[in-house]
């Protein structure tokens, strides 16, 4: 049966067919070469997580196939400015059009609105969209675990790294955790723990926490989805994690700097 990532991954399949019509491969690498220098993803988030505090990545997330549309005053610029007022580590932003009504426009926005790194949150199974990604400025991108093979994930993270661009490396389950750290990738990742089941959209904190006695140890590790509040900051941090990516919840509040002091706490 084909679910919601299936689908999903038949458009990418599309879009990258645009993508390689629209450009030559040496025109996107000649974009990629004039971009902005990374700004440092990982340090970023391991320098606040370091100095004690909850390292939160906060997402510009305009709509979900979950949630449909989560905010209708939507300006990525000024939620950038939001979320570095109130404390972010790092900004996510995603860029997929036709699921999340993002747009790589919007990744660009953010990022010119503050000194903060930039994930840029898509569905990246093929070289030329990590070329895209530097070329439209972002200083990380996240790679799906559930989306590519052990082989892919490789190629897809070396390419990433030669273009200086961090990598966020998303599981949802032990046996995507047992692929990716059997695919070998260097340093200059990170672990993500997405609480949100891509293909059912059942999302629970457990799948987090039940992971944690299976990870090496000092591997740094982020909890993505459905981190609605301070309680469930504090519950993980209790139990040793210390990087979020938060969407939503923040998302939601007509006052996303307020909300995310709060999340972050004292
Ligand atoms: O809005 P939330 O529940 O706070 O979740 C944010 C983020 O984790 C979520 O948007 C996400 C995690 N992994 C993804 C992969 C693709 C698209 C979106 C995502």
């Amino acid at each position: 049966m084909s679910d919601i990532l299936d689908t999903i991954l038949a458009r990418k399949a599309v879009e990258i067919g645009l993508l390689q019509q629209r450009y030559s491969r040496s025109a996107l690498d000649a974009l990629a070469r004039a971009a902005d220098a990374p700004r440092g993803f990982i340090a970023a988030l391991e320098s606040r997580a370091a100095a004690g505090s909850a390292a939160v990545i906060a997402e510009v997330k305009r709509a979900s196939p979950s949630k449909g549309l989560i905010r209708e005053d939507f300006d990525p610029a000024w939620l950038a400015r939001e979320y570095a007022d109130g404390g972010a580590a790092c900004l996510s932003v995603l860029t997929d059009e036709k699921f999340f009504q993002g747009h790589n426009a919007f990744l660009v926005q953010a990022r010119a609105a503050c000194t903060l790194p930039v994930i840029r949150k898509d569905f990246i199974v093929d070289e030329w969209q990590v070329v895209e990604a530097r070329a439209i400025g972002a200083d990380c991108i996240l790679l799906i675990a559930a989306a590519l093979s052990p082989a892919r994930l490789k190629a897809l993270y070396d390419a990433a790294r030669a273009w200086q661009l961090d990598v966020l490396v998303e599981i949802h389950d032990g046996d995507e955790l047992d692929q990716v750290l059997a695919a070998g990738l260097g340093d200059g990742w990170l672990l993500g723990i997405n609480n949100r089941n891509l293909r059912s959209f059942e999302t629970r904190l457990e799948t987090t926490l039940d992971l944690l006695p299976r990870l090496p140890a000092g591997l740094p590790v982020v909890t993505e989805s459905g981190i609605a509040g301070a309680a469930d900051v504090a519950r993980m941090r209790a139990a040793g994690v210390d990087r979020f990516l938060v969407g939503e919840s923040l998302m939601r509040q007509p006052q996303p700097s307020a909300a995310l002091r709060a999340l972050i706490g004292g």
